[in-house]
């Protein structure tokens, strides 16, 4: 089974635009978990352009599905975490500028500094996951760090996808299959949307979670929150 983990930055987006707490942020990630969404996700950026730390905090209490946190795991990051103590942080390379998140992390390069970061995740109780790009050799460098999961970075199939080049999966599935022959689990996100979230599940073996929040809630602008969580959700039958 695929778990529908909710992306929320961009109702935080909306909300920054105007001051004030509209959308209201939380009520949001009640809604989302009301209409069947498995897990929540967040991804506070050091600006706080978006997400802010203190909305991390106020979610905790409502987020009884999984909570998923993501971020480069800068001191100010890992604090929050490790006080918050969600189902699982997602490490994720980004620069302080980066627009969104852009690379997966070089995990042959970054070893020793994963390696000391998950273990006190994991001390913590706290499940792990490597934002990686589609590349074997970065499996195999995950699974030294001691990570749970790998979280597959999905723009370069989306965009591909986009154009009709269905092969761009293959990467995908043949880092799917390395995983989990060495015991990682597979979550995935970065533009899937309801266009190419069929045909990623399709293709891809053991996919446990996906994250999935600009495009759910841009869809969501037309179909409405509800008919959106509910459409993903068959999808990842
Ligand atoms: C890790 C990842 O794939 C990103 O999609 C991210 O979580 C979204 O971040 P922004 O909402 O800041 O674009
Ligand atoms: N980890 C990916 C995520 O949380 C959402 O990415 P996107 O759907 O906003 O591109």
């Amino acid at each position: 089974m695929t778990k529908l983990s909710v992306n929320i930055n961009k109702i935080a987006t909306l909300r920054n635009s105007r001051g004030g707490n509209m959308p209201n942020v939380v009520q949001f990630a009640k809604d989302v978990q009301r209409f069947g969404a498995e897990g929540v996700t967040i991804h506070p950026r050091p600006d706080e352009r978006h997400i802010r730390y203190q909305d991390a905090y106020d979610l905790k209490p409502e987020v009884y599905t999984e909570y998923n946190i993501e971020g480069n795991p800068i001191k100010k990051f890992m604090d929050m975490v490790l006080e918050i103590k969600p189902t699982q942080v997602t490490l994720v390379p980004d620069a302080v500028s980066a627009l969104t998140s852009n690379a997966g992390w070089d995990t042959l390069a970054h070893k020793q500094f994963l390696t000391d970061v998950i273990k006190e995740f994991k001390q913590n109780g706290i499940r792990t996951s490597i934002f990686v790009d589609p590349d074997l050799k970065q499996i195999e460098g995950a699974k030294a760090t001691g990570t749970d999961r790998i979280e597959l970075y999905t723009e370069a199939f989306a965009q591909q996808f986009a154009l009709g080049n269905k092969e761009a999966i293959l990467p995908y599935t043949a880092c799917a299959e390395l995983a989990y022959s060495l015991d990682l689990g597979v979550n995935a996100g970065h533009d899937l949307s309801l266009d190419n979230i069929q045909y990623f599940k399709e293709n891809i073996p053991h996919l446990l979670e996906v994250s999935i929040g600009h495009a759910l809630i841009s869809e969501s602008l037309y179909l409405g929150a509800e008919n959106v969580v509910q459409m993903y959700l068959k999808k990842l039958q």
